[in-house]
């Protein structure tokens, strides 16, 4: 895929090494995140633009740190710093870095120098930034202009604009920096030098242009779930290489009420795509009888899913095989799969690591390096209704990882009748825009006592996890209001009979992830 030079966010460990990624594509320039062990001559090869240093765990002066070879700075090539980066630059550069006892955590006030340089110039003297050190620049490289400081942090940003490069050790990146943003955009362009060209429209030009190229005159086939990402991922193809394209909807029998008649109707509505909709519910169903463990379950559903798009592959071209499918993959995806920068393996996601080892297919994945609230702004400026790019996320593997034990036929049924309750209450009470998704999970193994009608009963916990998130990386438990859900609860237990309590999960991310499996 040819792209334009990229932003390259060299990546030292960081918790938001993504999020400056995506600060930077805000910015409208281009952005790709790399492994620090990745060696300079590598990185330069890319021709970036600029190479940004994200924060990391290490102290620059243990033994055994990630360093920044100097080579890079001879470059020409513009740096910025972030916090470690910030630190590891200064010390290839010749200043000093120590561990001066005085941590900062959190909002911190920072006052701009006399000379406010240009990342600094016209902003308020003294603003709040977000920290996370424990070690600081004692002396700035010989060169540089100390544009800042705050009280654990007498070098707190600095700058040599001649030479492109600059650092602070404080977080732009985060949302708590308010003026951050403006910080790495002066970056990009006034020190820098990048143009502001990679808009949505230029990002859908060239994945279009890209998808072209790689399909040739060959068929594709599209894995279609009615979802966002696919939605998305599908017009782009669509718009790339029009009819040689057929989506697969895949009825895998764990899908919530109503879900297949929506994507035959909306999309293909909306779309005029070719639809081949596959009932393959006993096949799923057969392949997790027994299963309890919820990434055996995830593998089971990648694998399944891949052996349904082979099949449906030979049906759309009997002689001329398929080659690509079209998965709408997106940057968590990947992540919490464990194929990050030396990120741990969270759960495997059906379409990253549960895919089957001997998968055929070559992957198109469009939208692999974005977060949802970018995809769902490509989606609309390519036309997509608000109905398809507004729609809540709902996982691959369904409702199997919403039955916390075995998932069976019955427990299916009610977990679908509790979803569909819970759905209802929520778009009649205007809440579906303010809330990022509510899992509805059936707790099958557990059973306590309830009086109903006068009698006993012993039935099973529904849990509601409603969540509001930016980007499904971390999330907090939506405050829905208790009228809300004291109605969502009265109406599961009145009308689903093998539920007899439903209790709310109160847990953000993290701790917890949003999906209970
Ligand atoms: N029922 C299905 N039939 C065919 N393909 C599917 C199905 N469910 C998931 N997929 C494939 O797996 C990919 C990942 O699923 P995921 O749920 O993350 O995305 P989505 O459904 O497109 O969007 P959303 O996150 O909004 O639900 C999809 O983009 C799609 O390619
Ligand atoms: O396509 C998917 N395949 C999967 O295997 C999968 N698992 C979780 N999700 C969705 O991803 C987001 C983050 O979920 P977690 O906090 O549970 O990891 C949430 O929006 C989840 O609904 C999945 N989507
Ligand atoms: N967030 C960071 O990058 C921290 C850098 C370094 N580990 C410190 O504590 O100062
Ligand atoms: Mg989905």
């Amino acid at each position: 895929m040819s792209t334009p030079p990229p932003v390259l966010v060299v990546d030292f460990g960081a918790q938001y090494a993504q999020l400056i990624a995506r600060r930077v594509r805000e910015a409208n320039v281009y952005s790709e995140l790399v492994p620090h062990s990745m060696p300079v001559e590598q990185m330069l090869a890319r021709e970036p633009a600029a190479i940004i240093l994200s924060g990391g765990p290490s102290s620059v002066y243990e033994e055994g740190a990630p360093q920044v070879d100097p080579a890079l700075f001879d470059a020409g090539v513009p740096v910025f710093g972030i916090c470690y980066g910030f630190q590891a630059m200064a010390r290839a550069l010749g200043g000093e870095v120590a561990h001066t006892g005085l941590r900062e955590f959190g909002g911190t006030p920072l006052n701009i120098a006399d000379r406010p340089g240009v990342l600094l110039e016209g902003l308020p003297a003294e603003q709040s930034v977000w920290m996370s050190h424990g070690d600081s620049v004692s002396a700035a490289p010989p060169g540089f202009n100390v544009t800042a400081a705050s009280p654990g942090a007498k070098v707190a940003a600095f700058e040599n604009p001649e030479k492109r490069l600059a650092g602070v050790q404080f977080h732009p990146e985060v949302a708590h920096t308010p003026h951050g943003q403006e910080i790495l955009r002066r970056f990009l362009a006034d020190i820098a030098g990048v143009e502001p060209t990679w808009t949505n429209d230029e990002i859908i030009d060239e994945q279009v242009r890209a998808i072209r190229e790689q399909v040739g005159d060959k068929q594709v086939i599209c894995g279609l779930s009615g979802g966002v990402d696919s939605a998305v991922a599908a017009a782009l193809v669509q718009r790339a290489v029009g009819d040689q394209l057929t989506c697969v909807f895949v009825d895998h029998g764990l899908l919530r009420a109503g879900e297949a008649e929506q994507v035959e109707q909306d999309y293909v509505a909306a779309t005029g795509i070719k639809l081949k909709v596959v009932d393959a519910a006993d096949r799923f169903l057969n392949a997790l009888a027994g299963v309890t463990d919820p990434e055996q379950k995830r593998k089971i559903v990648g694998r399944e899913f891949i052996r349904v798009f082979e099949q449906a592959a030979r049906e759309v071209a009997a002689e001329n095989d398929v080659e690509f499918l079209v998965q709408g993959t997106l940057y968590p995806d990947v992540v919490e799969s464990g194929g990050g920068t030396g990120t741990a393996n969270i759960k495997s996601h059906h379409n990253v690591g549960g895919l089957p080892e001997d998968l055929k297919f070559t992957l198109i994945e469009p939208l692999r390096t974005l977060f949802k609230d970018e995809v769902r702004a490509i989606g609309a400026a390519l036309g997509l209704p608000a109905e398809i790019v507004q729609r809540h996320p709902f996982p691959g593997p369904g409702l199997s990882i919403r039955i916390i034990g075995e998932v069976t036929r019955d427990r299916l049924d009610v977990l679908r009748a509790a979803d569909k309750i819970a759905r209802e209450e929520l778009t009649a009470a205007g809440l579906d825009r303010e809330i990022w998704q509510v899992p509805v999970v059936l707790l099958a193994d557990v059973r306590s006592v309830g009086v109903q009608g006068d009698g006993r009963t012993y039935g099973h916990p529904i849990v509601l996890r409603p969540v509001s998130s930016e980007d499904a990386m971390t999330a907090d438990w939506s405050r829905l209001p208790y009228d809300v859900i004291a109605r969502i609860s009265t109406r599961i237990t009145n009308e689903v009979p093998e539920v007899n309590r439903v209790v709310l999960d109160v847990t953000s991310k993290p701790p917890g992830t949003i999906e209970w499996e």
